[in-house]
């Protein structure tokens, strides 16, 4: 038998497209506008060192608000694996849209299966997927569990971030040092006590 001659049900992958609508940066306009805030900030914009920052900033800046397109590959649960599955302290950066300043940390994403399994990379690519926009952290946690309990329709999804944000740290308050912790959970993950108390004790944070 060849492979073209499988029974479609021995393909136990599932691929779904994650298209995204954000609007692309237009990069013209934002380097003439960083050329204009460089001059109203008093710099001359003709010096050598900054004569070609416009065009790093609008640059950077739509790195930073673009997130890489993914395919969202799902497994079937065959062995009924019926408790949580979390990622721990994955790392993100995302912009803060008061201030336009980065805030940084970990993000802790877990759900417990039900009958679909993700790719463990996915959890870190969902995360991403909304990191990369102007945000408020309350936002980001709601988005990246709402997303996975809509495409992955789990017995529940727990997320947890804890950031860093540079507004509140560098400048305004100088609270360095300190951390906000927000988190976002549904199904189980939100109802069952006894799953909510065990999902926080896997991420460390104490609920
Ligand atoms: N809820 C929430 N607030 C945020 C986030 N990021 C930044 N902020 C806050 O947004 C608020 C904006 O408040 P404003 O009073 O308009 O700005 P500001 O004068 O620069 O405030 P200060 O930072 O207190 O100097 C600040 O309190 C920031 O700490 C976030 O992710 N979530
Ligand atoms: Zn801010």
């Amino acid at each position: 038998m060849t492979v073209e001659e499988l029974p479609t049900a021995a393909v136990t992958t599932r691929h779904l497209s994650v298209v995204h609508d954000r609007e692309t940066v237009d990069l013209p306009a934002a380097r003439r506008a960083i050329a204009d805030l460089l001059v109203a900030l008093g710099k001359d914009p003709a010096s050598e060192h900054l004569a070609d920052t416009p065009r790093r900033v609008a640059n950077a800046y739509a790195e930073l608000l673009n997130p890489r397109e993914f395919q969202l590959t799902t497994f079937p649960n065959d062995e009924g694996y019926d408790e949580l599955v979390l990622a721990k302290r994955i790392p993100f950066s995302s912009l803060c849209e008061h201030h336009m300043l980065p805030f940084h940390g970990f993000a802790h994403v877990g759900y417990l299966p039900g009958e679909r399994i993700l790719g463990l990379s996915k959890l870190a690519r969902v995360v991403e997927l909304f990191a990369r926009d102007l945000q408020v952290q309350e936002r980001l946690t709601k988005q990246v569990a709402d997303w996975l309990q809509e495409h992955l329709a789990p017995r529940g999804v727990g997320v947890v971030i804890e950031a860093e944000h540079l507004c509140m740290s560098l400048r305004g308050v100088q609270a360095t040092g300190s951390r906000t912790v927000t988190s976002a959970l549904h199904g189980l993950v939100r109802e069952d006590r006894g799953t909510r108390q065990e999902f926080f004790a896997l991420t460390g944070i104490q609920a």
